[in-house]
C-alpha cells in the first residue's frame, strides 16, 4: 500500500505533540497532525498553564498580609480581572505560536482541523480529505463531563468556560471534591470569589493520603472556603442573580456561577473507532497495551484518551516511549510507577508514592508492614506573622525493606518539593538514605530528613 504519512497524529496536545515532533525530527518519518482546536491541547491553552498563572495570580492577598507583618506598608487594592485576563490570553497565544513553530521545524505538516478514522490505515479531514497513514496515534484527550443532571450543562460552567469568563462572580458554587474543583476553589477564593465546595464524597480529593487531605481541607476552610461533604445538588434554576440550587440535604442557595468539576470523559464519541476496530473500556476510555497499541496494530492512543494517569508529563512519556517503540525499533513500555504529582492549592499537596490506606491494605493482604513517620509544624515565614499555618511532612517506609514508598506533602510549594523527593524514591531510597543526607536549613523541606522516630 502507498502511504501519504508514515505517521498521522489526531490531536495537537501535550502528547501528540511531542510524539509529532520526535517522529518527525529525530526518527525521519513523514508526520501529519490534525488538531481541531487550539496548539498545545489542554494543558496549555486550557489546564495547567493557565491554571498555574491564576494559581499564582490568587497568592498575592495573602502575601500582601505576610508583608504587612514583616513590616511593609503595602495594601491589596483591588484585583482587575479583566487585565489579568488579556495578559493570562495573550501568554498563551504567545506559547500557542511556539507550539506550532516548533512542529513547523521539526518538519510536521499540520491540518487545523478535525480529523477522524475511516479505517486501520485512513484518517479523513472535516474537510473531506483524506490520507492513507502506515501508523495513526490517537492523542484527542478528553473533556470536562457533567452529571445527568437537569440544567447542568445550560446552567453550569466547567473548568473550560473558567478562563473565559467576562467577569469573576460575587460567589461560585463548585460542585467535586478532585484536582480541578480543589485546585479551583483555592484559586476562586484567593481572587476574591465567595467560594463554597459541594462533594458527594466524606472528604475532598479522594485516594490521596487520608491526613493529608484532612490537612488540607481544615486549610481550604481557614482561608473561608465553605466545603460541605456527602452534599449532591439535585436541583438547579436560573435566577437574576445566577442559579438557585437545592440539594439532597435541603440546602438551598444562590450562587453566581455554578462550576461543575465532576471529572472528564475521553474525547473518543465520533472519532470513527467502530468503524476501524478500535475497542473501548467501560468508562469510555482506548484500552490500549503496555506500548500504547489499541487492538488494531496500525492504531496507537496515548494520553488522557487512554484514562491511565491523567497528567501532561505522562502523556508526554507516553507519546517518547510510542516513537521508541514503533520508529527506533526499541520497545519502550511506559512506565507508570511512582509518578509524583501536586494539586495547587493554597497550600499545595505534593504526592508519590502509596498513601497510608494503600500501605495498610497491602499488608493485610500480606504485603510487606509498613512505619509511618509525620510532622506537622508551623513554618518559619508564616509563624512570624503569627498565623496558625500548618505544614504536614509524611514518609511512609517499608519495615523490612526500609524503602520510602510514599510521600506526601502538604506545604506551600510542595510541588517543587515533592518533584525532589520523587527522585530519592524512584531510586529505591531507604529511610536510613533520607537520615544520612544532611539538611538544607531553614527550610520546611529539611523536615524529610530529621523525622527520628515513627509515629506508627
Ligand atoms: C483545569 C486543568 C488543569 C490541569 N492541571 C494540570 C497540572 O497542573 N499538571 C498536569 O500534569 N496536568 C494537569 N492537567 C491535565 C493535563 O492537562 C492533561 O493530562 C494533558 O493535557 C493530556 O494531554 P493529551 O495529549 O492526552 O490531551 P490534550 O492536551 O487534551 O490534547 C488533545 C487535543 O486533541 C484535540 N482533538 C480532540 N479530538 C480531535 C479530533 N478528532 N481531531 C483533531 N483534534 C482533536 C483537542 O482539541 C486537544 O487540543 C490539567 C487539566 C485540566 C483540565
Ligand atoms: N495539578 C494537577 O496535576 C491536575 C490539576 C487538574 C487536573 N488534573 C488531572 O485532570 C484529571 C481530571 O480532574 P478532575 O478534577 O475533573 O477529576 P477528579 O477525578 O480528580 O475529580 C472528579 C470529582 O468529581 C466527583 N464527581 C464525579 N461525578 C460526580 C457527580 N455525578 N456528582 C457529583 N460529583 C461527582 C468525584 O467524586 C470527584 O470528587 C485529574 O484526575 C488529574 O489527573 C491534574
Amino acid at each position: 500500500m502507498e502511504f501519504d504519512y508514515d505517521l498521522f497524529v489526531i490531536g495537537g496536545g501535550s502528547g501528540g505533540v511531542r510524539a509529532a515532533r520526535l517522529a518527525s525530527a529525530e526518527a525521519g518519518q513523514k508526520v501529519g497532525l490534525a488538531e481541531e482546536y487550539r496548539m498545545g491541547g489542554t494543558c496549555v491553552i486550557r489546564g495547567c498553564v493557565p491554571k498555574k498563572l491564576m494559581v499564582y495570580a490568587s497568592h498575592f492577598p495573602e502575601e500582601i498580609k505576610l508583608a504587612q507583618a514583616y513590616g511593609w506598608t503595602v495594601h491589596a487594592g483591588s484585583f482587575d480581572w479583566k487585565q489579568f485576563r488579556h495578559h493570562l490570553h495573550a501568554e498563551l497565544n504567545r506559547l500557542e505560536q511556539i507550539y506550532t513553530t516548533n512542529l513547523e521545524k521539526a518538519g510536521v505538516e499540520i491540518h487545523h482541523q478535525r480529523a477522524v478514522l475511516k479505517d486501520p490505515h485512513t484518517v479523513e479531514l472535516d474537510d473531506g480529505t483524506t490520507f492513507k497513514c502506515r501508523h495513526i496515534l490517537l492523542a484527542t484527550g478528553g473533556a470536562p463531563s457533567f452529571p445527568p443532571l437537569e440544567g447542568a450543562e445550560e446552567l453550569g460552567i466547567s473548568s473550560n468556560d473558567i478562563f473565559l469568563l467576562d467577569e469573576l462572580p460575587e460567589s461560585i458554587l463548585i460542585i467535586g471534591g478532585g484536582f480541578i474543583a480543589c485546585e479551583m476553589a483555592c484559586i476562586l477564593n484567593g481572587l476574591g470569589v465567595k467560594t463554597t465546595i459541594f462533594l458527594r464524597g466524606a472528604q475532598i480529593l479522594r485516594g490521596f493520603d487520608d491526613e493529608a487531605r484532612g490537612h488540607l481541607a481544615d486549610h481550604m476552610a481557614s482561608l473561608g472556603i465553605e466545603i460541605h461533604c456527602g452534599t449532591s445538588i439535585i436541583e438547579m434554576v436560573k435566577v437574576d442573580s445566577g442559579v438557585n440550587v437545592r440539594t439532597s440535604t435541603g440546602h438551598q442557595g444562590t450562587y453566581g456561577k455554578v462550576l461543575f468539576a465532576t471529572g472528564r470523559d475521553p474525547s473518543t464519541k465520533g472519532l470513527g473507532l467502530e468503524e476501524a476496530g478500535v475497542k473501548l473500556g467501560r468508562n469510555g476510555e482506548i484500552l490500549v497495551n503496555e506500548y500504547s497499541q489499541t487492538d488494531v496494530p496500525s492504531i496507537y492512543a496515548i494520553g488522557d484518551v487512554t484514562g491511565r494517569v491523567e497528567l501532561t508529563p505522562v502523556a508526554i512519556r507516553e507519546g517518547v516511549a510510542f516513537v521508541e517503540t514503533v520508529f527506533h525499533g526499541r520497545p519502550t513500555p511506559v512506565d507508570h510507577e511512582l509518578v509524583p504529582s501536586a494539586v495547587y492549592t493554597q497550600p499545595e499537596l505534593g504526592t508519590v508514592g502509596i498513601t497510608e490506606n494503600e500501605a495498610e491494605r497491602a499488608r493485610d493482604a500480606g504485603g510487606e508492614d509498613f512505619e509511618v513517620y509525620a510532622t506537622s509544624f508551623r513554618p518559619m515565614k508564616t509563624a512570624f506573622a503569627h498565623t496558625d499555618d500548618r505544614v504536614l511532612m509524611k514518609l511512609i517506609v517499608g519495615k523490612e525493606s526500609r524503602k520510602v514508598r510514599g510521600c506526601h506533602i502538604v506545604a506551600p510549594e510542595a510541588g517543587e518539593m515533592i518533584q525532589l523527593a520523587g527522585i530519592a524514591i524512584k531510586m529505591g531510597a531507604t529511610k536510613e538514605d533520607f537520615d544520612r543526607t544532611c539538611a538544607v536549613h531553614p527550610t520546611m523541606a529539611e523536615e524529610l530528613v530529621t523525622m527520628k522516630s515513627p509515629v506508627r
